[in-house]
């Protein structure tokens, strides 16, 4: 049985990549809550104001959401605990949380890891980490269409996923919670290309085996349902 967790920039395809694997391999998806945020949009009109809300209400969810994905150990995550602390420290580093929120945010979220430590399966199986560039992103957000995610909404957001993106790689050098491995989210179109999508899936059921945690009984489907 296998978790996965998934890592990228906003509008990586980390959810369409989640349906997609979880289609493929079997397993179950958990979702990042985004349009039943009530803080989300808060944030976006107000960033000074609600990062220390936002972090809160993500994290309380991530938490909630990884215990539980260890415990069934057969899921696929479309962003985990193990990245909220990027989210926060760019918001921090750039004035968005006072020094009590920052000392309180580290306290609850080591108490939260520590919890994690003690579970029977401690941690995910594999990180699948979607790498792309400005460019990729930009467009993503606007295919996708969220109105307080668009440039048009805050010029300043440009100067935000830049920042947001530079995070990204030392982050994922640093993550050691279990094997990992990089899509290039540039390159490899697994929304529109069959050929694409075949690749990547291939990579994933590679570095599965490799590290050992391909289930026994998993047959590969000859279908690939896209549930968008
Ligand atoms: N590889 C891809 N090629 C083309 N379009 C894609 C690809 N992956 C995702 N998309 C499209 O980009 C948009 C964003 O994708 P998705 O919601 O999966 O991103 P995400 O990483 O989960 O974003 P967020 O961090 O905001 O939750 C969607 O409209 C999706 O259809
Ligand atoms: N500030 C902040 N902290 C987080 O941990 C975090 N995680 C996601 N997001 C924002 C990015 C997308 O708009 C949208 C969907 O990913 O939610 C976050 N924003």
């Amino acid at each position: 049985m296998t978790v996965i967790v998934l890592s990228g920039p906003i509008g990586a395809g980390k959810s369409s990549l989640t349906s997609l694997l979880s289609n493929y391999l079997g397993t179950k998806p958990f979702y990042e809550s985004v349009d039943d945020n009530p803080v989300l949009p808060l944030f976006y009109a107000d960033p000074e104001k609600y990062a220390f809300l936002l972090q809160v209400y993500f994290l309380n969810t991530r938490f909630r959401s990884i215990k539980a994905a260890l415990s069934q150990d057969n899921n696929v995550l479309d962003r985990s605990i193990y990245e909220d602390a990027l989210f926060f420290q760019m918001n921090a580093d750039i004035g968005r949380a006072t020094s009590e929120e920052v000392d309180t945010y580290y306290e609850l979220l080591n108490n939260m890891m520590a919890e994690l430590d003690r579970m029977p399966k401690r941690n995910p199986d594999l990180l699948i980490h979607i790498d792309v560039s400005y460019d990729t992103m930009i467009k993503r957000i606007q295919k996708r269409g969220r109105p307080y995610e668009q440039l048009s909404y805050d010029a300043t957001l440009e100067d935000y996923y830049k920042r947001l993106l530079s995070y990204y790689k030392p982050w994922y050098e640093k993550y050691d919670y279990s094997p990992k491995m990089v899509i290039d989210g540039d390159k490899l179109d697994f929304i529109a290309s069959e050929a694409d999508r075949e690749i990547v899936l291939d990579q994933i059921v590679d570095k599965l085996k490799e590290v050992g945690k391909l289930p026994a009984d998993w047959n590969k489907p000859t279908d690939i349902e896209l549930m968008q």
